[in-house]
């Protein structure tokens, strides 16, 4: 079945995906960010505090090397410099000034212990020093300093790390302390040469501000990269918006492009597309399944009639309401399509026998029977169905529908308002009609065509006053082929028109001929087509014939039947007008057989109506067909119109007329239709004589 776009759900699943994806890509791209700022702060809050240790270790070892180049310092003795035991190799390590100070010598490890307990005392950074075989056991390295130690004596030049000294933070940072000259004073004992790697000298700088000041900086980093995140996500959640009315945009631009290509907009019906896709489907179902599907093919009786007559916005009300009460008759399941114009289509699917289709068909044409409200007047309009079965009537959607179409020429064939099977025998009348059709137009090439000629009687006296021309078709292939039969055909496919045009040119010549030959008569009538008066053309073509053929004037009748008035779009009345003028008169045939409304007889110039011969061959025996005779004539004469009777056989029939007042008639009582040489014998037989007494 055909789908509304699917691709757009697939779209929107995509476009979801994607903005799932440019989210976790957004929120990761900035944690990563965030986690590389911090822990970048960290690095610098580190580094700031490793300069500031080895700052003080720098100052630290300045102090060392002048105390450790100049032997040491000599402090006056009190309780924090008490002379040190390690110095009594020394003479002079006790000194009395002559002013009776006492002075001791203080080595240089021991000044810079206390400088550095000052200054952790007055700015909490704290040094110490560790040996690897202390002589002081304050100085003897605890693990971390120990293993920091040893790498030294890998090589290593600095070590540090952050601890917790007595619940606070620290940067610990210890580099080698090595032997200088001055330092052998002390420890020339333990084996020590200038330069080995002796201890460490380790700063600890207190952390607390520096974390203070990166946990400040942290936070302003983590908030200004959580604003730029939220703007992120903020912009994706605009592109999201705008992408999904973008998308819902399509579908529906989409929809409505699949609406106009499946559907017909003015009854909302699947049209000729969707309807070939449906039928294609049923039978491929129904052909698994070994099932049957039934194609009603439906056209609507006088909707040109409506159309012209009323307007296309009701014709367009009718074919609304048509298509409502379509579906009304039919199952959920079932299609209701309009192929164009006033056709319609059903697709039975997965039916299982004729009967249910018969009955399908009858409710649509009691539906579509009873009146219709249109334009504030009640329209009757019916329908004719032609219907298919598959698979016996045919094995595609294309095939048939054709023979649905068929089907529903016949029913309008059999009188219309009804429903008829498709049929084998209907397909070979209507392939008859598709290859007389080309004959026909060989026809025309090859002139195949001829006139005969039956005379018409003037009642009151008697005498031939005139002729009705009568085509015929003698056909090398199909013999003489009856006008009933290829007339209907022309009409179909058109040929009419220059088939009408070449009775109409022949006639004027056969009555040069008569007039030339002395052999004057007062009328010549020629059938006129619907489908050819009605042609564009048509008007100018008889102008230009009258002016070719003076001697028409006056006397040419053209016979129209009642179809003409029914389409008040081709403004019959203005062209019968139109031609009165040019002197050509207007005989109604066939009267009282169609859609006979004696109103027409008033609205259009006519001048002579034609009793249909299915009235006059009864009038001697029903009285009902008399009794209609007998008011017709009447009735005509009273609008002024003359009265022709047609098909008069017998002698009854004549007297009937005779005394019934009627003006002219025609038929077999006279002479069948003649070819123009035996006509022409026939006028002069009968010229100035009562054909009858
Ligand atoms: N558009 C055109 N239509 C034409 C033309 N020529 C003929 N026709 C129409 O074809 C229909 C059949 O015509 P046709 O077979 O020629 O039959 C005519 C007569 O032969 C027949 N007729 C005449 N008298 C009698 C009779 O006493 N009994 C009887 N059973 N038949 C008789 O009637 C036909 C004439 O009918 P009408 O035209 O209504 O006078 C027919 O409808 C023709 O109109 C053409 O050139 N163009």
């Amino acid at each position: 079945m055909i789908q509304s776009f699917p691709l757009v759900h697939s779209d929107k699943a995509r476009l979801r995906v994607q903005l799932w994806l440019v989210f976790f890509g957004w929120t990761l791209m900035v944690l990563l960010l965030l986690l590389w700022s911090l822990n970048k702060e960290d690095a610098e809050m580190l580094e700031l505090a490793r300069q500031e240790a080895i700052d003080n270790f720098n100052k630290d070892q300045a102090f060392r090397v002048w105390a450790t180049t100049h032997g040491g310092v000599y402090v006056p003795v009190t309780e924090r410099t008490q002379p040190s035991p390690l110095l009594n190799h020394i003479p002079e390590r006790d000194l009395v000034t002559p002013s009776g100070r006492q002075l001791t010598l203080m080595n240089p490890a021991y000044m810079l212990r206390q400088m550095m307990d000052d200054y952790a005392d007055l700015y909490g950074v704290r040094g110490r020093i560790t040996s690897i075989k202390p002589l002081n056991p304050d100085n003897a390295p605890d693990d971390w300093e120990r293993a920091a130690l040893e790498s030294f004596s890998r090589g290593e030049k600095e070590q540090f790390e952050l601890t917790d000294i007595d619940g606070e933070p620290y940067l610990r940072l210890i580099r080698p302390m090595q032997t200088q000259a001055g330092c052998l004073k002390c420890h020339h004992n333990q084996g020590y040469k200038v330069g080995d790697v002796r201890g460490g000298v380790g700063i600890s700088v207190p952390m607390r501000d520096y974390l203070a000041t990166a946990a400040v900086q942290k936070r302003e980093i983590s908030m200004g990269l959580g604003l730029i995140w939220l703007a992120g996500l903020s912009a994706i959640g605009f592109y999201a918006k705008r992408s999904y009315q973008r998308l819902e945009e399509r579908k529906d631009y989409e929809d409505q492009i699949w609406q106009q290509a499946n559907f017909d907009s003015l009854t909302g019906l699947s049209n000729r597309n969707l309807f070939l896709d449906r039928l294609d489907h049923a039978l491929a179902y129904a052909q698994r399944q070994q099932t049957m599907v039934a194609l009603l093919f439906i056209d609507l009786d006088r909707f040109k009639y409506v159309n012209d007559a009323l307007g296309h916005v009701t014709g367009d009300q009718l074919l609304q309401e048509a298509a409502r009460r379509l579906r009304l008759c039919v199952r959920e399941m079932d299609t209701v399509s309009r192929l164009g114009g006033d056709e319609f289509t059903v697709i039975l699917p997965a039916i299982s026998e004729g009967q249910s289709v018969a009955r399908v068909a009858a409710s649509i044409l009691n539906e579509l029977s009873r009146p219709f409200d249109l334009a504030a007047q009640e329209t009757h309009v019916s329908a004719s169905i032609g219907i298919t079965i598959y698979p016996q009537d045919g094995s595609d959607s294309g095939m048939l529908l054709q023979h649905a179409d068929t089907a529903m020429y016949q029913a309008k064939e059999d009188g219309r308002n009804t429903y008829r099977f498709f049929t084998w025998e209907m397909n070979r009348e209507a392939e008859g009609r598709i290859s007389m059709g080309a004959a026909l137009r060989n026809a025309i090439r090859e002139k195949e065509f001829l006139l005969h000629y039956q005379p018409i009687v003037d009642i009151a006296d008697g005498q031939i006053v005139g002729a009705e021309a009568l085509i015929r078709w003698e056909s090398p292939g199909r013999g003489r082929v009856r006008p009933d039969e290829f007339i209907p055909v022309a009409e179909e496919s058109g040929l009419i028109v220059p088939i009408g045009d070449w009775v109409l040119q022949q006639a004027a010549l056969d009555l040069k001929q008569w007039d030339r030959a002395g052999l004057k008569m007062e009328l010549l009538s020629v059938n006129v087509s619907t489908v050819q008066f009605q042609y564009e053309g048509f008007l100018e073509k008889m102008a230009d014939l009258l002016k070719a053929n003076q001697h028409l004037s006056s006397r040419l009748f053209l016979e129209i039947t009642e179809s003409v008035f029914l389409n008040e779009h081709r403004e019959p009345g203005v062209r019968l007008g139109v031609l009165r003028q040019q002197g050509i008169r207007i005989s109604i045939d066939d009267f009282g057989t169609g859609y006979s409304s004696l109103s027409y007889l008033k609205r259009f110039p006519v001048d002579k109506i034609k009793i249909d011969r299915s009235f006059v061959r009864d009038v001697t025996t029903d009285p009902e067909d008399a009794a209609l005779c007998e008011a017709i004539i009447a009735m005509a004469h009273h609008l002024g119109l003359k009265v022709v009777a047609e098909g008069v056989e017998t002698e009854a029939q004549w007297q009937f007329l005779r005394k019934s007042g009627c003006d002219f008639a025609q038929g077999f009582y006279f002479s069948q239709p003649l070819t123009v040489g035996d006509f022409t014998e026939y006028l002069g037989k009968h010229r100035n004589m009562m054909v009858v007494g």
